[in-house]
């Protein structure tokens, strides 16, 4: 997306300028990223989806630091990030993360995990305890704060996984395929618990999934990714109106979006999908 000079209205807080990686390994090159662009607003709830393989991790593990872009650039409230090696603390402050497996540590309790942040972050006093222990009761973990991560079900660890995420309140959350390992009815649920934090809060939200009907739930907006090389290949807006709930799951224009997109990815390779 060339700029040309021209300010937009709106300065968008996450940029990805034709953003490509390529990985080296000892046999070959692996091009998980080629020419990637897309532009997030602040508040916007945007859904990545595609294939296995197809670069959606790399994107956001470019965007937190972890990897650097081959080629291109990532902003983050205008500012380039990756440029200066090491992430700036408070660069990282502004985003929250959520994986796949919540990996709590096993040695602190459930309210140890969720506080966890606030001390890499140096944050401490009243009200960010008062904090923790709002979340906790946000997501229904209040009675279960002094377990241990072993003694909670899976849906209650993700569930501490994403008030963890949230504790030292960024501003953006990336989430990276977090609802996958649950079943269908947990899935749900916390489907309609994010988007009643996303509602009280208006964080801004790039969310990664395989599953079709959980992002046209969730997105304002969803990017379709291709591989061999992982690629940007279609962008659909839902204009769904909010709040939205699980009743609009049947309804003709939900499961209208539902088909184009399931059409839209099932053209580029049926057999990638997981
Ligand atoms: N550190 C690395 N070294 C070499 N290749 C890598 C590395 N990380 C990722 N890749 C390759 O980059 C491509 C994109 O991987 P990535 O994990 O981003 O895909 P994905 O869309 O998130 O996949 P999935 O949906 O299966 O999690 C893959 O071909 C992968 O093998």
């Amino acid at each position: 997306m060339e700029e040309l000079g021209k300010k937009t209205l709106q300065e968008p807080r996450i940029k990805f300028d034709n953003v490509s990686k390529v990985f080296e390994t000892r046999s070959q090159e692996i091009v998980a990223v080629k020419d990637y662009s897309m532009e997030v607003l602040t508040g916007e709830f945007v859904s990545i989806i595609g294939p296995s393989g197809c670069g959606k991790s790399t994107l956001i593990r470019m965007l937190d630091g972890i990897i650097k872009p081959t080629y291109g650039a990532i902003y983050l409230d205008g500012i380039q990030v990756n440029e200066e090696g090491k992430m700036p603390k408070e660069t990282l402050r502004k985003m929250g993360f959520i994986f796949q497996q919540p990996n709590l540590l096993p040695w602190y309790t459930v309210r140890e995990n969720v506080a966890l942040p606030l001390r890499i972050f140096g944050l401490s006093g009243q009200a960010w305890e008062k904090r923790v222990d709002e979340l906790l009761e946000l997501v229904g973990l209040t009675k279960s704060g002094q377990l241990f991560p072993y003694e909670i079900s899976g849906g209650m660890l993700q569930r501490a996984g994403v008030i963890r995420a949230m504790v030292h309140d960024p501003e953006i959350l990336l989430m990276d395929e977090p609802f996958g390992a649950l079943d269908e009815l947990t899935r749900e649920q916390l489907n309609m618990e994010l988007l009643d934090i996303w509602k009280e809060t208006r964080k801004t939200i790039i969310f990664i999934t395989h599953n079709v009907e959980e992002a046209v739930l969730l997105s304002s907006r969803i990017y379709i990714m291709g591989t061999q090389p992982g690629r940007l290949v279609s962008t659909v807006n839902i204009d769904l109106p909010r709040p939205r709930s699980l009743k609009m799951i049947t309804q003709p224009e939900f499961i209208s979006y539902k088909q184009k997109l399931t059409k839209l990815i099932g053209d580029l390779d049926l057999s990638k999908i997981k």
